[in-house]
C-alpha cells in the first residue's frame, strides 16, 4: 500500500501537534523533549567532533526546543553556552518549561546587541530563534543579530527551519534576515520552501526527522503537495510479468534529432532500451540513420523523409506512446511536423525542449494539447510557456495554473524537479543531484519516461516513477564517478543499475 510523503503548509502543523497530544496521547512538553532528542542525537551523527556549542533561543516552542536541545547536549558533554534576545520575555509555555530546566544546568546570556555574539573558533551555532511560527520578516535586534550569525565564519545549523524563513511563500520576505544554515534538521516534513532552488543559501543540507507525530492525522489533513522517495517509488514500480514479450512491454516512437544534433536522440533512445520499453522506434532524419544503427542497434530507425531534420511522420504505428522534441529544431518543416502529429496523434504525447519552444513560438498548438500529454520543460522553457515569474515560488504557482488550464501533466525539471497535474497537485522529486546538471540529461529522461508510457502505466506514476529512477541512475554515476564525472551517457548507462535497487 503506497504511503503518500505529504509536505504541509506551516499552517497546517499545530492541528497535527494538537491531534497527536491529544490520541497519543503525549504532553506537548514530552512531545518536545521527543523532538528535541531525536534532533540531538541525529546532530552528534552528522557532527562528530564538536568543540561546543552555541544555542541562539527564541520565546516560542522553536525556542523551547533550542534550550531542550542545549540540555541534552551538555548531558553529552559538549560545552553549551546559551544566548537569548534581549527585550523579550513572553516565552511559550514549554520554552518557559525548558528555560527552566536549562537553568539548572548552566546560564542563559543576553544578546543587548549585535556584537554581544562573539563566537569562539570552531564552536557550532545552534538556530532556535524563529520556526515555523513565524509570521513577518524578523526586524529590529533579532535581525541584527541574524544578519550577524551569517557574517561570521563558524557553522550554523538550524532546528526545523532557518530563523527568518517561512515555510512557504517568502515574496514578503526581507532576504537580509534570514539564517543560512548549513545544515537544516527538521521535524516531521520537510517545509515546501526547502524544495525552491532560491532558498537553498538559507536551508543549506536538510534532512527530515520521524518525530513520531500521529499517523492518523497525517493521513487525514489535506494537501496537494507531496513528496517521491524510494520508498514511494517501490511501492508503485509494477512487476515484470513472467510471461512478458516484447509486445507486452509496449511499443515508443522517439522523434528526436537532427543533422548535426543527432546526440540527443541517442541519448533519449539509450536510455528508453534501459527501461523496460519493449519495441523502441526511433524517428530520425534521413541522414542519422547510421549514427543510430551503431550506437543503439537495439532501436528501429524510422528515417523521415527530410534528411536533415524532422518534418512528418508518415506512418503512425500502433505505438502505446510517443515522445517528441530533443534537437528537433524549430525550423518551419519541424514545426508543421509536429503540428501534424499533435492534430493526428491523441495518445500519450511527451513533449521535450524544441516541441516546447515551438509550442512557445505558436501558441495556436497549445489548443492541441490533450489529457495524455506530458511536457517536461525545464525552468527556462517553461519561462518561454507561461511567461517570467518574480521567484521560485511564483513559478510554481504559474506551473500548477498551466497544468490545471491545458489539462496536461507537466515535469518542472531542476533540482526537485516537481510534476504538476491537471488537479493542481504537485510531486517533488528526492533523487538526483548537481552532477545532473549536464546538457543531455533532459534527453535521457524523455527515453525513461517513453519506456514508462509505452508500458501503459497511468501518468502520474510513470512521472513519479521515471523521474526519481533518473535521479536515482544520477546518483549511482555520482557516487562511483563524482559529481563531476558525471554526463549525460553514463546517466542513461547506468538506468539498469537504478531499476535494479528499485525493483522488488
Ligand atoms: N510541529 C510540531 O508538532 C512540533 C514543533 N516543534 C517546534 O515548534 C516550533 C513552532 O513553534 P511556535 O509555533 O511557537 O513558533 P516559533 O517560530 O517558535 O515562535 C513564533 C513566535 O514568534 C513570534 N513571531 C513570529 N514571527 C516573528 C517575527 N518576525 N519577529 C518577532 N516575533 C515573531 C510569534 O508571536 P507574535 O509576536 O506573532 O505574537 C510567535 O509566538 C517548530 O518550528 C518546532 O521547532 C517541536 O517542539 C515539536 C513538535
Ligand atoms: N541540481 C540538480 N539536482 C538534481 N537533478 C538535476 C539538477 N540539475 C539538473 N538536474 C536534472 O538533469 C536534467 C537536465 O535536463 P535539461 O535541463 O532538459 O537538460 P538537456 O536539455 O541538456 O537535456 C533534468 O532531469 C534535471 O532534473
Ligand atoms: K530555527
Amino acid at each position: 500500500m503506497e504511503k503518500l510523503n505529504k509536505v504541509f503548509r506551516t499552517a497546517q502543523l499545530a492541528a497535527i501537534d494538537k491531534y497527536t497530544i491529544e490520541h497519543e496521547p503525549v504532553s506537548s512538553l514530552d512531545l518536545m523533549e521527543r523532538a528535541a532528542g531525536i534532533w540531538t542525537d541525529r546532530f552528534l551523527k552528522i557532527f562528530t567532533e564538536v568543540a561546543g556549542v552555541v544555542v541562539i533561543a527564541g520565546n516560542g516552542n522553536n525556542g523551547g526546543d533550542g534550550y531542550a536541545i542545549a540540555r541534552l547536549l551538555n548531558r553529552r558533554g559538549v560545552p553549551v553556552r546559551v544566548f537569548r534576545i534581549a527585550g523579550t520575555q513572553d516565552r511559550s509555555p514549554d520554552c518557559e518549561a525548558n528555560y527552566r530546566r536549562w537553568l539548572t544546568r548552566g546560564k542563559v546570556e543576553e544578546l543587548k546587541q549585535a556584537d554581544d555574539l562573539v563566537l569562539q573558533k570552531g564552536e557550532i551555532v545552534i538556530d532556535a530563534i524563529f520556526g515555523s511560527g513565524l509570521n513577518r520578516p524578523v526586524t529590529g535586534l533579532a535581525a541584527r543579530i541574524i544578519k550577524q550569525m551569517n557574517a561570521s565564519v563558524n557553522r550554523v545549523v538550524a532546528v526545523d527551519i532557518p530563523s527568518g524563513l517561512a515555510g512557504e511563500d517568502n515574496t514578503w520576505n526581507d532576504p537580509e534576515t534570514i539564517v543560512c544554515a548549513e545544515y537544516t534538521f527538521t521535524f516531521q516534513f520537510p517545509k515546501l520552501a526547502f524544495m525552491l532552488a532560491e532558498n537553498e543559501k538559507y536551508v543549506g543540507r536538510w534532512e527530515v526527522l520521524d518525530i513520531g507525530l500521529h499517523p492518523e492525522i497525517i493521513a487525514r489533513q489535506p494537501t496537494d503537495w507531496f513528496y517521491t522517495t524510494e520508498d514511494t517509488v517501490k511501492a508503485i514500480l509494477p512487476p515484470s510479468p513472467v510471461f512478458a514479450h516484447k509486445g507486452t512491454n509496449g511499443k515508443g516512437l522517439l522523434i528526436a534529432g537532427s543533422y548535426g544534433m543527432m546526440g540527443a536522440a541517442v541519448l533519449g533512445a539509450k536510455a528508453a532500451v534501459r527501461s523496460g520499453i519493449g519495441l523502441l522506434y526511433c524517428h530520425i532524419p534521413g541522414k542519422g540513420i547510421e549514427v543510430i544503427q551503431t550506437t543503439v542497434p537495439e532501436a528501429i530507425p524510422d528515417p523521415d523523409e527530410s534528411a536533415e531534420r524532422f518534418s512528418a511522420v508518415c506512418k503512425l504505428r500502433d505505438y502505446d506512446a510517443i515522445a517528441v522534441g530533443p534537437a528537433i529544431g524549430q525550423g518551419p518543416e519541424t514545426v508543421g511536423g509536429l503540428e501534424k502529429l499533435l492534430r493526428t496523434w491523441r495518445g500519450t504525447t511527451i513533449l521535450d525542449a524544441d516541441a516546447l519552444n515551438i509550442i512557445a513560438e505558436h501558441r495556436e498548438l497549445l489548443d492541441l494539447l490533450h489529457e495524455g500529454c506530458i511536457l517536461t520543460p525545464h525552468m527556462k522553457e517553461f519561462e518561454r510557456l507561461a511567461g517570467k515569474s518574480v521567484n521560485d515560488f511564483e513559478r510554481l504557482n504559474k506551473l500548477s495554473i498551466f497544468a490545471n488550464q491545458y489539462r496536461v501533466h507537466i515535469v518542472l525539471k531542476g533540482a526537485h524537479s516537481v510534476i504538476a497535474t491537471p488537479d493542481r497537485r504537485l510531486f517533488f522529486n528526492m533523487s538526483g543531484n548537481p552532477g545532473m546538471a549536464k546538457g543531455g540529461a533532459g534527453d535521457v529522461l524523455t527515453g525513461v519516461l517513453l519506456a514508462l508510457a509505452a508500458n501503459k502505466l497511468n501518468l502520474l506514476d510513470l512521472l513519479r516513477i521515471g523521474v526519481f529512477a533518473h535521479g536515482l541512475a544520477g546518483d549511482c554515476v555520482a557516487e562511483k564517478e563524482g559529481r563531476r564525472g558525471c554526463c549525460a551517457g553514463m546517466i542513461a548507462e547506468r538506468m539498469g543499475e537504478a531499476w535494479k535497487r528499485l525493483e522488488k
